[in-house]
């Protein structure tokens, strides 16, 4: 009998494919197994192929069975956690029509805002899905194929998420989650179900898609022969319904139901996204109303342009990415890839407030700041979709759960402190997504609760950094130009 009982937690997210070997009883993290992604496309455009992301799991998965030193026989379920509302189009073979449009492309736009007017507005879109369509959401992306590919989108024989179309390699059946389901804008979570009607005004046979597993502890089926040996594991190990992304960083800190609930996060990635669980089923537009994987609800605004546009701004200038300053006037709001919250699709960086004085540290400081005020501007609105008031001293004295890899960051840790004003939690295992997925998997095995499992885990432990006076200056100054220039932006 193998010492341990490992299950794998898989974080698919839109740069690489972190594979976290996990031991089911105590959460630690035996050795995590890396592959990167590639990411395609220009002028709004951003593709990947979703058998780029099979090949970066098995990859994944090899490196960190390799890692670990343990026998693959030790491996007793998997789960995967992937970025969210992609759309993946398969043929009847399960084999991709054309790369999957990834959640940060934006050509999107019009089919979104055409959406959200045929219902009759936002209000209506985020009553029933608690969302409202944005470039990002899925069946803004149906929409798009089937507007400009509409051969494609006839011959389409099944239509995934992301992480669907890897759990379905893995167990050889369809399926999805609750809270990736309901990223994608064709899902009630009012109703816990697909929305027949929603799926009628975008043309889409619900045929076509994956069963919704209930929520937590589910188990939707046993790795398939074919995928056992692509991967090098046994045979039959439990194959859970995963989620996406955000959903399982939320378990892997133990946040949700049997867990801590309106705690307020910040994750710092391609995206910048801030969250929180709640128990209040949130209908606000001005945020995306997710479900969580437990059943309870993720309230959450996410950003396009968080770590990646801010290397790309130390790749430009020159500069490491922690030889960064903070001061000077200079204001650089980096929408590189447009934005979604505000919702600017089309809109692009913008620096101003140069002087002979400024330097490139200081210009690099303002893409932390700029990108770091974007995403922290609706953290307000997510804790009033939890129901709370942000003014109440008890909620404005919340921490911050910082994730994702810029929570490694010095600078990050630093802008993210000064600006937000609050004490910090950064949990000391960085891939809270695997974690989360891999106690989704301990779950899926056991029967547990996947929020208790991890909660018992301690993965999100860390030590508090203390509060910093707020820098109220630079925070007016970056949204007083965001303010001024929003109608630019928008054209
Ligand atoms: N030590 C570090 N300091 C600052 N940023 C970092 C560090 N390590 C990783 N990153 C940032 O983390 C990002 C990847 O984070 P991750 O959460 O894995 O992204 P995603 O989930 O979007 O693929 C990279 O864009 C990189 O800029
Ligand atoms: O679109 C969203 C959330 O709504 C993004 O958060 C994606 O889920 C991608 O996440 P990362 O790859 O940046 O972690």
């Amino acid at each position: 009998m193998p010492a341990h009982r490992v299950v794998i937690g898989v974080d698919s997210s839109t740069q690489s494919a972190k594979a976290a070997f996990t031991d089911a009883g105590t959460g630690a993290v035996l050795a995590v197994g890396r592959a990167a992604h590639q990411v395609g496309g220009a002028d709004g455009a951003r593709e990947s192929d979703p058998e780029v992301w099979w090949r970066a799991l098995r990859e994944a998965v090899a490196a960190g069975l390799k890692e670990s030193g343990l026998p693959a026989a030790a491996v007793t379920g998997i789960a995967v956690a992937g970025q969210q509302h992609g759309l993946v189009v398969l043929d009847g073979e399960g084999r991709p029509l054309r790369p999957a449009l990834l959640w940060n492309d934006t050509r999107s736009a019009p089919q979104a805002a055409a959406l959200t007017e045929a219902l009759g507005g936002a209000d209506a879109w985020a009553a029933r899905t608690g969302s409202v369509p944005v470039a990002s959401m899925t069946a803004a992306k149906w929409q798009w194929l089937r507007e400009h590919e509409p051969h494609t989108a006839r011959s389409a024989a099944a239509v995934r998420l992301p992480h669907d179309f890897l759990t379905e390699r893995l167990a050889g059946t369809p399926a999805t989650d609750p809270g990736d389901a309901s990223g994608t804008c064709w899902y009630s979570t009012a109703d816990g179900a697909y929305d027949p009607e929603l799926l009628g005004l975008v043309g889409l046979d619900p045929a076509l898609l994956p069963p919704v597993a209930a929520t937590g502890a589910v188990r939707v089926g046993s790795l398939t022969a074919e995928a056992a040996r692509e991967l090098g594991l046994p045979e039959g190990i439990a194959v859970a319904a995963g989620t996406g992304d955000n959903m399982a960083a939320a378990v892997g800190l133990g946040l949700g139901g049997a867990g801590l609930l309106d705690q307020p996060v910040l994750s710092l990635g391609t995206s910048g996204t801030v969250f929180a669980a709640t128990r209040t089923r949130p209908t606000r537009p001005s945020v995306a109303g997710f479900a969580a994987a437990d059943g309870t609800y993720l309230p959450l605004a996410c950003t396009l342009n968080c770590t990646q546009a801010v290397d790309k701004v130390a790749a430009v200038l020159g500069l490491h990415r922690d030889a960064a300053q903070a001061g000077g006037e200079v204001v650089l709001l980096p929408y590189l890839d447009g934005e979604r919250t505000p919702d600017l699709p089309s809109a692009s960086g913008l620096l101003t407030g140069l002087r002979h004085a400024t330097t490139g540290h200081q210009i690099l400081g303002a893409a932390y700041e700029g990108a770091t005020v974007t995403v922290l501007r609706a953290l307000d609105e997510v804790l009033r979709a939890c129901g709370l008031d942000p003014a109440d001293p008890d909620v404005a004295a919340r921490p911050l759960r910082l994730v994702g890899g810029g929570a490694r960051g010095r600078h990050w840790v630093e802008t993210v402190r000064r600006l937000s004003g609050r004490p910090l939690l950064i949990p000391q295992n960085g891939e809270l997504v695997a974690l989360g997925a891999a106690a989704l998997a301990a779950a899926a095995a056991s029967g547990d609760d996947p929020v208790a499992l991890a909660a018992g885990w301690q993965s999100g432990h860390t030590a508090e950094l203390p509060p910093v006076e707020r820098d109220v200056e630079t925070w007016n100054r970056v949204t007083d130009v965001l303010t001024r220039a929003t109608p630019a932006l928008l054209a």
